[in-house]
């Protein structure tokens, strides 16, 4: 795609900028590294459970049991999945897990939903939706624990209820899980595959499953957990692995109670033929799982339609902010060079185009280096300004801008000629401010002459009673004499008064709406002079 584009470009950042350097602080990543990682749930346990030897991040946390947080999400991702209906379209990967009514179903038992969702809902905002958090977050974790690299769609829509029932229980018929993962748009064969793909991770506990596990009376093993495979934090075919050398442990092929063996009847259902083609080869395993996965994750419902398969662009600009200050435009971010690590040596220049077409440069400064899938990939990032990280360039406001690119040691990036777009018709201006108690703003917008916008708005930014994003547009009246700053630009005003609002900047030009990219809050703004 083509930046900007601010849905993708904010899905493509959480999917690949993971660990260091990231304007974006969502870093879910953080959550599964190392893949031991736990976290607590509301079920009383001690603090050597046996199913990882996670840190201690969570020994403050007076009750809890410590879960593996990676397995967690994407056993979320599945359950959240697993609602779909492939006749109707309805249910699917929406984000309707996190109705109590659904985490209170049999089929859901200890899952510890509402524990994980404080994290992997940490980056949903107005371009990023619950579901397609769930997504990320299942790819993220997948990918960081030795797993295939997944195809990553992003622009699902969360459910505004729970879906009907659907998720497959072990003591269920093997025909009824036939028809169970049809119904959901998966052959036996890639249910086989789809089981052993998810059972490469976790186990059965025995708090919520007392006849399939029991009790286990390890020190080790404090929750009483028996594990799918002997590396239940990493993937691996070793499910397959073990399965076909008869020496699982797996409790649902294992177990002491044939009736909730379902691994068994699910792995056995095609004569073994497709777990001995895993167990033989790791590849196969770990390709068919990145394309089972995929699938699982884009099974949406009816009317949503997905974006294509979003990869890393190249050169990002990321954070990009324009604020009017007097006779400058102050514009602040950086840019992320994709597959590349910290080089004293490269030099990168910043070119931008003004109205009159004339172009300006600045040698841009390093800023630090990011990661993603398991350290697999990394970025280097630069500073749009030269000396100051957290300042600014300063462009002059009557000539303005409209396009940047690059230039990396010689080589022009700019999107294949078109350029890096800038708009510089309305940006925040520094004069607005806040004052009084209880504490009010006021919000300038700064308006190019000659664009002649249909409407200047805020988008405040709110949920719903189910916790959907919503964006509510509030129109500034145009002004009649309005505020002069110089001869390029004029204010639009408004009064604040809700301290919690949270909004971008929006205007509709000639027919087409834009929004600025930093989220703004009038707490922030500097006092007011008069
Ligand atoms: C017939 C189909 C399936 C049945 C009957 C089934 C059953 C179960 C059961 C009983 C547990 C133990 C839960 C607990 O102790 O809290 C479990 C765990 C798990 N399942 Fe499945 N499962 C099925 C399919 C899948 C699929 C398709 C996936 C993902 C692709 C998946 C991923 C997981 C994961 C990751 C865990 C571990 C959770 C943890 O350790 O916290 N399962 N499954």
């Amino acid at each position: 795609y083509v930046w900007p584009n601010p849905q993708l470009d904010e899905l493509e950042a959480i999917r690949f900028d993971q660990v260091g350097f990231n304007l974006l602080s969502t870093q879910l990543s953080t959550f599964v590294t190392p893949c031991t990682l736990f976290v607590f749930d509301t079920v009383a346990g001690g603090t050597t459970s046996g199913r990882s030897d996670a840190a201690d991040w969570i020994r403050t946390v007076g009750f809890y049991l410590r879960r593996n947080l990676q397995r967690l999400i994407f056993w979320q991702a599945y359950h959240d999945m697993a609602t779909y209906n492939s006749t109707d379209q309805t249910g699917g990967l929406d984000a309707s897990i996190r109705f109590a009514e659904e985490q209170a179903r049999a089929e859901n038992v200890g899952n510890g939903f509402a524990n994980t969702a404080n994290v992997v809902f940490a980056p949903v905002d107005r371009y990023v939706s619950m579901a397609d958090s769930i997504a990320l977050a299942a790819i993220i974790a997948i990918e960081n624990c030795g797993g295939p690299e997944i195809a990553f769609r992003g622009g699902r829509l969360d459910a505004g209820e729970a879906n009907a029932p659907g998720v497959p229980q072990p003591q269920q018929s093997l025909d009824s899980h036939i028809a169970a993962f049809a119904r959901q748009g998966f052959t036996q064969t890639e249910m086989i595959g789809l089981v052993a793909c998810g059972h490469t991770f976790g186990g059965v506990q025995h708090a919520f499953f007392p006849t399939i596990v029991p009790a286990l009376n390890d020190p080790n093993d404090t929750m009483d957990v028996t594990h799918f495979d002997s590396t239940y934090v990493t993937f691996d075919n070793n499910i397959a692995v073990e399965y076909i050398a008869g020496t699982t442990q797996d409790p649902l092929v294992a177990g002491a109670n044939d009736t909730t063996n379902s691994d068994k009847r699910i792995f056995g259902s095609d004569g073994n033929q497709t777990m001995a083609s895993f167990a033989n080869s790791a590849e196969l395993f770990a390709s068919t799982c990145a394309d089972l996965y995929a699938r699982m994750l884009d099974t949406v419902p009816a009317g949503v339609v997905l974006s294509d398969v979003i990869t890393p662009l190249s050169v990002k600009p990321n954070i990009v902010d324009l604020v009017l200050d007097g006779d400058t435009i102050q514009l602040s971010g950086a840019v992320r060079l994709w597959n590349m690590t910290e080089d004293s040596s490269r030099t990168v220049i910043m070119v931008w185009t003004d109205h009159a077409g004339s172009t300006s440069t600045s040698a841009l400064t390093f800023a630090g280096v990011s990661s993603s899938t398991g350290g697999k990939y990394s970025a280097a990032w630069y500073w749009f300004n030269p000396t100051n990280p957290f300042g600014v360039l300063s462009l002059d406001a009557i000539a303005g801008v409209t396009s940047m690119s690059f230039v990396v040691d010689g080589t022009v990036e700019d999107q294949g000629g078109v350029g890096f777009a800038l708009q510089d018709a309305f940006m925040m201006s520094q004069t607005s401010c806040s004052s009084g108690a209880p504490l009010t703003g006021r919000i300038d917008v700064a308006v190019r002459n000659g664009v002649n916008p249909t409407r200047v708005y805020l988008e405040s930014i709110t949920r719903d009673s189910v916790q959907r994003v919503v964006v509510t547009e509030i129109d500034l009246t145009p002004p009649t004499n309005p505020v002069v700053v110089n001869s390029a630009y004029v204010l639009w005003s408004m009064n604040l008064t809700d301290q919690s609002m949270e909004f971008n900047l929006g205007a509709e030009i000639d027919g087409v709406k834009y929004s600025t990219t930093r989220v703004l809050s009038f707490l922030e703004f500097p006092e007011c002079s008069d």
